[in-house]
């Protein structure tokens, strides 16, 4: 067996351990400051607490500072990962998901920040704060990650109404589009989506990462960019998912969109969205978001209610349009939105059979999957040091639910799918194609349809 594999073909997991490297260079640095931000917001929301709450929201903001800088302190000076203490329904989980961790680096040393895998240490890193939080009422409902992720939004209102606008004049001429005018928009919308995930705030350990320019006139000069391009593969896959065969019936009965950061990001999808249902091409759209404040920016079912009102009221005719329209597909069940504990757990994506039946069997129920953005690759591939021509399929470790098709920006040094000489031709022309954000796939696995 090659060094760094754990088994057959099975590469090890990314970590801290490989001094220098990206996962070092993100926990040593990133994640700290990560932390002293949210200390700082904390810190800075005092007299909302004292309103509030009076004392109570005073004594509550210290303890919760307190057990962040304890933390931070834990993580900067490489301690061993901690039990979770407050006893919420996934807290077990996450101890027992610590033993497994114990039990693979065996009883030499202990699960620590630079020595385990880094998927788990950063996942364990948002646990963490939630915990120190949850543990605070009457501030446990606090988001402090709330204000990025709103002022991101606010900064991408001119994107916003661009996109607004492209999605209202595509509609007004639906009925009279052709079958390859219709793949066009979906490919251009997909591509929007694509690139929303560009706008990220984890990546810039929570710099002000906003859209501005128009999204569609965009889109040519980043077509380069995208190093694996299977949309073709993602539209036969819906307009194959017609069903019944040769009844003439046009849709595709649900797609699920494995959602990523609130903000620019998520109007993008749910412009993609509202393209696949009021086109008909797809009857329904599930929409997966976290259960607690997750990688800085990432949704929650506050940040996706909040953007759909926000949206609603806006002071621009089609941006407000569309806003409309979104609540009343999810009145009327044609969109529904979904969280489950394991997204915001650090298995890889080849566990959920094992560890969240239940969702892996909701899954199922898809003719296809979306998952946006790095860090669901990173759990789709296990966050392993996979060669870059290593197949999508075989990293994916028999995780197929059904068909699924991920859209990510790179910012993680995990990438397969690859022609050979790709990888070592960009490394040679930009060194840091993997995490600078710059490139992107769109890389789908499931039956190859003609
Ligand atoms: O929002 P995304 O696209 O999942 O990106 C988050 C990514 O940013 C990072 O935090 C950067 O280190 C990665 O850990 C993570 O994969
Ligand atoms: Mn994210």
């Amino acid at each position: 067996m090659a060094a760094g594999q754990i088994g057959y073909g099975v590469p090890s997991s990314l970590s801290a351990k490989v001094t220098g490297s990206f996962a070092y260079l993100t926990i040593r640095d990133r994640m700290p400051t990560i932390l002293t931000k949210a200390i700082d917001t904390i810190h800075r929301n005092k007299n909302k607490f004292f309103e509030e709450h009076g004392e109570e929201g005073i004594s509550a903001e210290k303890q919760a500072i307190s057990l962040l800088s304890k933390l931070r302190n834990e993580l900067q000076t490489d301690k061993p990962l901690l039990e979770l203490m407050d006893g919420l329904s996934d807290t077990e989980s996450w101890n027992q998901y610590m033993q497994r961790q114990q039990r693979q680096l065996g009883d030499q040393e202990l699960v620590s920040w630079f020595k385990s895998p880094w998927l788990y240490v950063e996942c364990y890193m948002y646990r963490r704060i939630q915990e120190a939080i949850w543990l605070n009422p009457p501030i446990n409902n606090f988001d402090v990650f709330n204000e990025g992720k709103t002022q991101s939004f606010f900064e991408s209102q001119q994107a916003v109404m661009a996109l607004c606008t492209y999605l209202g004049d595509v509609q007004k001429s639906m009925e009279k589009l052709s079958e390859n005018q219709l793949s066009e928009h979906f490919n251009k919308l997909l591509q929007v989506s694509l690139w929303g995930n560009k706008c990220d705030l984890s990546i810039s350990a929570g710099q002000e990462n906003s859209q501005k320019a128009s999204p569609i006139d965009s889109l040519p000069s980043l077509q380069s960019f995208i190093l694996v391009n299977d949309s073709n593969m993602v539209w036969l896959t819906l307009t194959s998912s017609r069903r019944p065969e040769g009844s003439g019936q046009k849709t595709a009965d649900r797609v699920d969109i494995v959602l990523d950061n609130a903000g620019f990001e998520l109007v993008t999808d749910l412009v993609l969205a509202d393209f696949l249902v009021s086109s008909g091409l797809v009857r329904h759209i599930h929409f997966h978001g976290k259960c607690f404040p997750w990688f800085v920016s990432d949704v929650t079912a506050n940040d996706f209610q909040w953007t759909i009102r926000q949206t609603m009221a806006a002071n621009h005719k089609w941006m407000s349009k569309s806003g409309y329209q979104w609540q009343s597909y999810l009145n009327e069940g044609i969109w529904s939105y979904h969280d489950h504990p394991f997204w915001t757990q650090p298995h890889e994506f080849c566990d959920m059979a094992a560890d969240a039946p239940d969702l892996y069997a909701t899954l199922q129920e898809a003719n296809l999957v979306l998952f946006k953005g790095d860090l669901n690759y990173r759990k789709l591939t296990g966050d392993r040091a996979w060669g870059h021509t290593v197949d999508f399929c075989t990293a994916l470790r028999g995780f197929e639910p059904a068909p699924l098709c991920s859209l990510r920006t790179l910012k993680a040094n995990v990438q397969v799918g690859l022609q050979p000489g790709q990888g070592e031709k960009l490394s040679t022309q930009d060194p840091s194609w993997m995490t600078n954000g710059k490139y992107a796939v769109i890389q789908f696995h499931g039956p190859k349809l003609e």
